[in-house]
């Protein structure tokens, strides 16, 4: 049976009305979720954008800041970075024997998750019995488009599969709709798959010019230099985000862990800070740059924003009294084009702690080198000098 949160209306929200119908049609999840707490939609969408331009003014990365790493010289440290790591195969075109060999490489490396696509949670679930490894699925992949009865349905079933985790793609056109400001292109994937989804984005792709603001304050209307939008000055639906992130969460409860993913290469810096206030205000674990699919990936400053954002998101709820935010911190997944020692470490050093990356054997072999490469050799080797024939 669901149930809702006080609210001052007397009928149903949109939100409400959307998982009771959701669970009308599934009476056996119905049951066995029991007492649904069902998010209800909590403000207008006018009163969404004067919290979320609060958010844009006061939120800015902070490039100086610098969180300590895994000492990846050490066994420990290496163990760490491994921790942070989804181990991740979303190619269209991933065959069984990938996505078994993905299994096994993570539990070798005591990777955090492995990260696939539904046809492949099962699978993996099996595989990874009676290991640490959690299997975290993506929802809405990769253009996030979809509806949200559609997301819902992945989402659970997903859930039921034996995902711990779900990657939820952001609708992230309802925020750009209204200040369209891509950011520059440069990446290139491989696969056939990677090379259609390159193609639509490049497709796509609107000319850039001036748009992005690279520290806050951020506002939504901080796009300037396009071409006008007859659409400049209305409010993205930003009820329509909430509703659909509260639905997913309502239905996917903790501990089942959610991350939203942003497409950071298709939002200015206002964007991402209204997309990271959505997320909060609906319970997300954490907030995710990139699909891999869509532009860039990860990029450092924008990670830093994120991180700064979810510090001020969680710090908000405790200085006005419960609302509107929350107090828990997200935590931030840095995803997409990750495929280095360094990168990783850089993301790290970000305040990134996740790494959603298809090179995470790459990177701990990197690891381990520079752990053996400044190791003292060993008494037997004797590399550097011989004592017997005297020396410095
Ligand atoms: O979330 C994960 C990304 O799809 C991984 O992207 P990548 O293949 O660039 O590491």
């Amino acid at each position: 049976m669901a149930s809702s949160n006080p609210t001052t209306t007397t009928s149903p929200t949109e939100s409400e009305t959307l998982v009771r119908d959701f669970l009308a049609a599934n009476p056996a999840l119905d049951a066995e979720l029991g007492n649904v707490e069902i998010m209800t939609d909590r403000y207008t969408n006018e009163e969404w954008a004067k919290q979320i331009a609060e958010t844009q003014k006061k939120v800015a990365a902070d490039k100086s800041r610098k969180y300590g790493v895994p000492d990846v010289t050490t066994r420990e440290g290496t163990k760490d970075l491994a921790e942070t790591v989804d181990h991740t195969v979303l190619k269209l075109d991933a065959t069984s024997k990938q996505i078994d060999d993905l299994c096994s490489e993570a539990r070798t490396e005591g990777f955090k998750s492995v990260c696939v696509r539904l046809n492949y949670v099962s699978r993996c679930v099996s595989n990874l019995k009676g290991s640490p490894v959690v299997v975290a699925c993506v929802v809405g992949f990769h253009e996030g488009t979809q509806d949200t009865y559609e997301k819902l349905r992945e989402a659970r079933a997903a859930v039921k599969a034996g995902a711990a985790e779900l990657d939820v793609v952001l609708n992230h056109s309802l925020l750009t709709k209204h200040n369209p400001t891509p950011k520059p292109s440069n990446h290139k994937r491989d696969s056939t798959a990677d090379t259609i989804t390159w193609k639509n984005t490049e497709a796509n792709a609107k000319p850039q010019s001036g748009n992005t603001p690279s520290q806050g304050p951020y506002s939504v209307s901080s796009s300037g230099g396009n071409t006008p939008n007859p659409e400049e000055d209305e409010i993205p639906d930003y009820s329509a985000i909430y509703r659909e992130l509260a639905s997913i969460r309502s239905l996917c409860p903790s501990p089942t862990v959610l991350k939203l993913i942003l497409e950071t290469s298709q939002l200015n810096s206002a964007q991402i800070l209204a997309a990271s206030h959505l997320a909060a205000a609906a319970n997300f674990d954490f907030i995710k740059t990139s699909t891999g699919f869509n532009g860039p990936g990860a990029k450092l400053e924008d990670v830093q924003l994120m991180v700064a954002a979810a510090e001020y998101l969680s710090t908000k709820q405790k200085s006005n009294g419960g609302s509107p935010v929350r107090g828990r911190k997200m935590q931030v997944k840095a995803s997409g084009g990750v495929r280095s020692l360094e990168a990783a470490t850089q993301m790290l050093e970000a305040g990134a702690t996740r790494l959603g990356t298809s090179s995470g054997l790459w990177i701990m072999q990197e690891a381990r080198q520079k752990a053996e490469g400044l190791k003292r050799p060993a008494p037997a080797t004797r590399l550097y000098t011989d004592d017997s024939i005297g020396g410095y």
